[in-house]
């Protein structure tokens, strides 16, 4: 790094996520009835001045006049500032020690808040420039230092003029004096810093724009916390994915673009080419060929349990880990199916639909308490476990199927063929996976071994009932009332139409798969996969990826660490190690783990390292995909 470059970053909204009198109004105004209207004054006093829309000076002397400030309210000032400092300031701590001597904060704020923020990130306090207060005998703060530059108008200018700094000088800021010190020819670049406001005028004037700290490091081939940038990547999200998960990811700086409803299979290829990270829920097929335009992406987020819509084995062969949400919504299915299961057994549904119409059938044919009644449910895993357990709670006889041995909850009974099930069940219900071999896996032999004036449920997946046989079946009275949730073709979005043979049959209960839409469990989910696939991103973890092998690995400690993924051929670990070892790469950790069709290594080395390095690994033969992260 030369000697000559020099950085002069704001405060205000660029070092802190806030404005500094801002949150000074929030304290000294606590008990003011008006509080309200006089912070919104203070705020368009400042947005006014930081647009360049008006005197600073006049604006500042209005604004302090308006705070009714104390010097008591310093210090908690600067508690909750320290709390507010930009997200990628704070990750980049170690630049401003290491460049301590060519970082200048300039602000028209005031030292006495700046300067214990400041320094414990290793900026020197000589080189924060910034406006003082003046106090009266109380302690109120009854304005400013007048000698001062930095409270006139263009102040910032006329102190880089006496800086008469010697080299190029590099202003990061979100406000316009910011920008016009560039304006002023003082700077050589000038960084519209965006992460916490976007100033429309301020971007319209320059020529860079830092989303975040790390992209103007990242421009400037200075040295940074993390390997990319995160606003350099791009996640889509799609159906409607709950809006928690599109500010997870915005919180850590990602490019985030949604789309309410799924894509066609040629829609995605198209939209998918420069994505990162995609998130979708049941409908989004995610196909080999969908993969084959997805030049960029590093991970999909299955936004749901299934995750039967994503070719598994595709993503795993291009290097693409797949993370769900495998319990967040299980409880919304459940009480769900357990609401159905009551409803068809009274026949609810009929008799509302009969009050609608104005007919009044007070009767009590055609309906049972579930109470000693057998519940045979398909799949006893999540769902169906879970389904087992608060159905013997209302008094129901469980018995499942299950193609794998499971454990027994409670009473539950293990059926050893689907056969034995639908026999003795008087309420089937579905809760099996979507894998491929399901397909139609229950049809006309199935419901013709079901007790006569069953109930029938899936909430699974569409393609596993056939519908025609089930029409039948309700049709013939075998099937007393079904519900269904899913179905082979689901409009994509909620403008098509639902067309099925199952509408219109009596005592039963469609559903626009819905048994997951719950508001706890969506949120549930939103939480749970962008951190995954983050955590993915950040450190390389696989832990409770669908598809992907798994390793939880420790946290990364000054070390520089090498993601390498490659087809399972025998020798690519050696030949990773012959490339280290050849480069003198010190290994401090190493972690391998291999599934039949790819292996996973995550090689953590010594800070320093040649270039050289890198480009050996990534064309060493059968690497899939290489990433590196510090
Ligand atoms: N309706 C909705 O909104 C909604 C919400 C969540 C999940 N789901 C669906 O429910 C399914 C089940 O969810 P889960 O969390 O319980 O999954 P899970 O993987 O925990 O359980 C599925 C169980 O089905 C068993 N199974 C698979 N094929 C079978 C077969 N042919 N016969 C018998 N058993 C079989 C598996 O061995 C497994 O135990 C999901 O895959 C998803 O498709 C639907
Ligand atoms: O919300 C969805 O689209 C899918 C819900 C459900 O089928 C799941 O697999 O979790």
């Amino acid at each position: 790094m030369s000697k000559d470059k020099y950085f002069i970053i704001d405060f205000d909204s660029t070092f802190t996520k806030v404005e500094a009198l801002d949150e000074l109004g929030e304290i000294s105004l606590h008990d003011d009835p008006n509080k309200e209207q006089i912070l919104q004054e203070i705020k368009n006093l400042t947005n006014s001045a930081m647009e360049g829309k008006s005197s600073f000076t006049e604006g500042l002397t209005k604004r302090l006049a308006l705070l009714q400030a104390n010097k008591k309210h310093l210090q908690p000032l600067i508690e909750r500032l320290k709390d507010k400092v930009s997200d990628s300031i704070k990750r980049n701590r170690n630049f401003f020690a290491e460049f301590a001597n060519h970082t200048f904060i300039v602000s028209s704020g005031f030292k006495e808040f700046i300067k214990p923020i400041v320094t414990e990130y290793g900026i020197k306090e000589e080189n924060v420039y910034a406006n003082t207060f003046l106090y009266d005998e109380n302690g109120n703060i009854t304005g400013f230092d007048k000698e001062n530059v930095l409270c006139l108008d263009k102040g910032k200018i006329k102190l880089l003029e006496t800086m008469a700094l010697k080299g190029d000088v590099y202003v990061v800021g979100d406000g316009y004096t910011d920008y016009e010190i560039k304006e002023a020819g003082l700077a050589n670049k000038f960084y519209a810093f965006t992460e916490n406001i976007a100033r429309d005028n301020v971007i319209a004037k320059t020529e860079y724009i830092a989303p975040s700290f790390d992209e103007f490091l990242y421009q400037n081939q200075l040295p940074m916390a993390i390997s990319y940038p995160k606003n350099r990547i791009r996640v889509l999200l799609l159906e409607s994915i709950h809006p928690k998960a599109v500010e997870l990811f915005k919180k850590e700086g990602y490019q985030i673009e949604t789309i309410a409803g799924a894509l066609s299979e040629e829609e995605l290829c198209e939209a998918i080419k420069d994505v990162s990270i995609i998130g979708i829920r049941s409908k989004t097929h995610i196909t080999k060929k969908v993969l084959e335009h997805a030049n960029r992406l590093i991970s999909v987020g299955a936004f749901c349990i299934g995750t039967n819509q994503i070719d598994l084995t595709a993503c795993l062969d291009a290097g693409i880990p797949v993370f769900n949400a495998p319990y967040s919504n299980t409880r919304s299915v459940v009480e769900l199916a357990i609401g159905q299961i009551i409803m068809l057994s009274r026949g609810i549904f009929d008799k509302s639909e009969k009050m609608h119409r104005g007919e009044w059938d007070k009767s009590a044919k055609g309906s049972y308490e579930v109470r000693d009644k057998k519940l045979g449910i398909i799949g006893y895993g999540n769902i169906g476990a879970q389904l087992s357990v608060l159905a013997e709670s209302m008094g129901m006889e469980v018995y499942y199927y299950d193609v794998v041995e499971k454990l027994q909850l409670g009473n539950a009974r293990k059926c050893n063929t689907l056969k034995e099930l639908l026999e003795i069940a008087d309420f089937v219900t579905l809760h099996v996976d979507g894998r491929p071999n399901n397909k139609n896996m229950f049809g006309a032999e199935e419901f013709a071994a079901m007790k006569k004036g069953a109930i029938f449920l899936n909430l699974s997946r569409g393609h596993v009932v056939n519908i025609p046989s089930l029409v039948e079946a309700v049709k013939s009275g075998k099937v007393r009332g079904a519900a269904i949730d899913v179905f082979p073709q689901e409009p994509a979005n909620n403008e098509e139409e639902f067309i099925s043979e199952l509408r219109g049959l009596p005592n039963v209960i469609l559903t626009p798969h819905i048994g997951g839409s719950t508001s706890e469990a969506q949120v549930n989910i939103a939480n749970f996969v962008p951190n995954r696939i983050m955590d993915y991103i950040n450190s390389g973890n696989t832990y409770q990826s669908v598809n992907f092998p798994n390793i939880q690995l420790p946290e990364l400690k000054n070390a520089h660490r090498l993601i390498h993924i490659h087809k399972n051929v025998p020798g690519v670990l050696a030949n990773i190690n012959n490339v280290l070892a050849s480069n003198h790469v010190n290994i401090e950790g190493q972690y391998l783990k291999t599934n039949e069709q790819v292996g996973y290594v995550i090689t953590d080395i010594n800070k320093a390292y040649d270039k050289n390095v890198i480009g050996e690994l990534k064309s060493l033969p059968a690497t899939i995909k290489f990433r590196m992260l510090y």
